[in-house]
């Protein structure tokens, strides 16, 4: 009885959506925007009201209701809270509403994701996509986070929608299932290199009838990184289809742009007349930090901000997980947090909503710096120089989004001052402030770092580790005016290796496939891919400080004269706490370093399979010098280190001798004490047999086989007696002789 009813009321439900569709339809025609048109400003009012049955014109409207949105579409986004138009949104949605291309660059958190999530859901509902149609859109992340992140979106705004789909995120372990349903998935958000490996593995994987195709943080995935992916699928997808890239960095490139073949796309960048290229609700710092400081500035600024949620950006998995580790166990008073690429999926799921729920520090790789929408976070600090004024602006995107207030900080050694150049150039209308850093800001943590190291000694291997890595990153940075190894200093090297608390400077051993490889080239790429055989490799051997070389005389590495490293870290220390007034105009408070620098030369150019050494003025060492000289060059020691380290086996010993001298007497004093006890009973025993010897006993013969063999002691009379023997005998070997001699004769 039911049944006629439910199928009379789907019957219903289809006729209403067919209207609803041609209604959209005609009104999207009618309404539509001129192409390369912009949305009037929110201050001009709106044309004269459309006459009764005309379709008003959409494109300069500013609240999601007044769009040719569906029902579904609407419900779905008054129900997630979504009525006003972003800028972004205003300027985009028309012209993607009408299917036309769209290249949209607009800043970090202004709701970029809401202005192709609509576009996708209109398409797909108005050309009535169901489950049995297959894959009708793809969307490109370049993290498997910021998929998953655009697909909750997609659930939020489309729930009232019966479209299937699905993130394909995480590692490789699912694909079996996933291969079965990835068919029947009407939206796909997945990395380049997931829809790869379906586009390869997949029997039968059909997007042919694909009708989207988006591009979230284009730059980035039209960027070399993707490149091969990303042409792969290019090639395996339908020519004809409405394509959306999206980015607060947007590429200009024309090549790039010719690879997903757009088609008289509409170029819209609501904010490239905006002063600055950052949130507008953003106040951002930076601040000249040493090298060596730069642990001992972040715990400061921890310790200082207790209360705030904080993004804290590293340039390398390692660093990430030793300064989360190490910090850890030094328990500043916040909950801490790390994420980077080699964690499960699901783990940094699970990271990413208890950092949305409570107030920590998350210790993170550049794998949040893109996309990443998380809640009210109030500092964004950058430990590590970012790789360009694009990855500086995604970084501090993690903050101040829409429009909610948020800082930003980023510490830069003296070494890449010229970051700060860029970052204060006009083109790159960033507006920042350089913070000096405070005597009372700045807590010493290394020898603290150095007793955990002590207690838990893997993370010593993590902690020599992060030093390479973070030496790799620079030296594999492509901008050679902001990231070059050989500005620094062996001394710099060793000092930063102090503040890591490691007690001996790790040997740097650097090998590469290109000579310019882009961080993200690095992060990615496994050390499998190092170690193929036509790589070039570039050994820079710490030169061993000039102090701990020289042996004059009585100056002996046990009994350091001046500890050289301490003296360069109080030095410099100082000048931390005093800083000095800057040299040039840029207004940069640069710690100025006490010694001269050293500089290494890295030669790239050199013949492939050779390793080139060199010495301490930056020249290269002949190859039998070089092997001689990684003997004697081994790893930079630290005085102090060896010194307190001797100090302690001095102490040991002599603990021990004063053991072994109390022991040594104890065995005298006890030896002597059975002597005499020996004696005593010696005498005894004597007293017993003079007694008995004067009674007569019988037992004389007994008494002297007894004896025999033993030491005898003689009274006077018993000397006599042998005296007596003693002449006899020799009487008798006299007359012995005789006779002899006269047999002879
Ligand atoms: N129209 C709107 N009204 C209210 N909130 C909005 C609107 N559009 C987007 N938001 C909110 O703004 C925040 C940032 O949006 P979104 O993540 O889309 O920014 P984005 O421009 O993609 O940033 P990024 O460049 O960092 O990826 C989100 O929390 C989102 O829910």
């Amino acid at each position: 009885m039911r049944r006629p009813k439910r199928r009379a009321a789907a019957k219903q439900t289809r006729l209403r959506e067919v209207d609803e569709i041609c209604l959209l339809n005609e009104w999207i025609d009618a309404g539509k925007p001129l192409p390369r048109t912009k949305p009037p400003p929110l201050s001009q009012s709106a044309g004269p009201a459309p006459a009764a049955g005309e379709h008003p014109e959409y494109g300069a409207c500013t609240l999601f209701d007044e769009l040719p949105l569906s029902q579904k579409t609407k419900d779905g986004l008054r129900k997630a809270g979504f009525t006003e138009m972003s800028e972004i949104q205003r300027a985009a949605l028309p012209h993607a509403l009408c299917g036309r291309d769209v290249l949209g660059a607009a800043k970090t958190g202004s709701g970029k994701t809401l202005a192709f999530v609509i576009p996708v859901l209109e398409k797909l509902y108005r050309e009535r996509w169901g489950p049995e149609d297959g894959v009708g859109c793809i969307i490109l992340s370049p993290t498997n986070d910021l998929a998953g992140q655009i697909f909750e979106v997609i659930t939020t705004v489309g729930q009232f929608h019966n479209f299937s789909g699905g993130a394909i995120v995480g590692k490789r372990k699912g694909i079996e299932l996933e291969k079965e349903h990835v068919n029947s998935l009407n939206i796909l958000v997945c990395t380049p290199g997931r829809l790869v490996q379906h586009l390869n593995e997949t029997a039968n994987f059909d997007c042919s009838q694909l009708q989207l195709l988006v591009l979230d943080e284009a730059d980035q995935i039209l960027d070399h990184g993707f490149r091969s992916q990303v042409d792969a699928i290019i090639s395996q997808i339908p020519k004809v289809r409405q394509t959306l890239l999206f980015s607060a960095t947007q590429t200009k490139s024309v090549k790039d742009l010719a690879r997903v073949s757009l088609r008289d796309p509409e170029y819209i960048s609501v904010h490239e007349e905006a002063k600055t290229a950052t949130p507008d609700t953003l106040e951002q710092y930076a601040m000249i930090v040493p090298l060596e400081q730069k642990l001992n500035m972040l715990w400061s600024f921890i310790k200082r901000h207790l209360n705030s949620k904080t993004i804290v950006f590293l340039s390398s998995v390692k660093q990430v997980k030793f300064v989360y580790e190490i910090f850890k166990k030094l328990r500043p008073g916040i909950p801490l947090k790390c994420m980077h690429g080699r964690m499960k999926y699901e783990v940094q799921q699970a990271i990413v909503a208890d950092f949305n729920e409570t107030t920590s520090v998350l210790f993170s790789t550049d794998i949040s710096s893109r996309g990443l929408d998380i809640e009210n976070v109030d500092w964004v600090v950058q430990v590590d120089c970012p790789e360009n004024i694009d990855n500086y602006i995604h970084r501090v995107g993690r903050t101040a989004r829409y429009n909610k207030k948020g800082k930003s900080l980023v510490f830069l050694c003296p070494e890449e001052e010229a970051m700060l150049e860029k970052l204060k150039a006009t083109e790159s209308k960033i507006p920042i402030h350089i913070r000096k850093p405070k005597a009372e800001q700045l807590e010493q943590i290394s020898q603290n770092i150095a007793s955990v190291l002590v207690k838990f000694p893997s993370l010593q291997d993590l902690g020599k580790r992060a030093f390479v890595t973070y030496l790799k990153s620079i030296y594999l940075q492509k901008d050679k005016k902001v990231f070059d190894l050989s500005r620094f200093s062996a001394e710099q090297f060793a000092a930063y290796a102090a503040s890591l608390g490691l007690p001996v400077t790790p040997k740097i051993r650097f090998i590469s496939h290109k000579k310019n490889v882009s961080k993200k080239d690095m992060e990615d790429s496994d050390m499998k891919q190092m170690k193929s055989s036509s790589k070039r490799e570039v050994i820079i051997t710490p030169k061993i400080n000039s102090d701990l070389s020289v042996c004059d005389g009585d100056d002996d590495i046990l009994y350091p004269k001046k500890p050289t490293a301490d003296t360069n870290m109080d030095y410099r220390l100082d000048d931390v706490l005093h800083p000095k007034e800057p040299a040039t105009d840029t207004n940069v408070t640069g710690l100025e370093r006490p010694f001269k620098k050293k500089k290494l030369k890295i030669n790239v150019n050199r013949p492939s399979g050779t390793r080139v050494k060199y010495d301490d003025e930056g020249n290269a060492i002949p190859p039998l010098a070089s092997v001689a000289e990684e003997i004697s060059l081994e790893p930079v020691v630290h005085k102090d280190k060896i010194s307190q380290r001797y100090a302690e086996m001095l102490r040991e010993m002599r603990e021990h001798d004063k053991e072994d001298k109390l022991e040594h007497k104890k065995s005298l004093r006890e030896k002597k004490l059975q002597k005499k006890l020996k004696l005593k009973r010696k005498r005894q025993e004597e007293t017993e047999a003079g007694s008995e010897e004067d009674s007569g006993s019988e037992s004389d013969r007994g008494q002297d086989t007894a004896n025999k063999g033993k030491k005898r002691y003689f009274s006077d009379g018993e000397d006599n007696d042998a005296a007596k023997d003693g002449d006899v005998l020799a009487q008798q070997e006299a007359l012995a002789l005789k006779l002899l001699s006269k047999m002879h004769s």
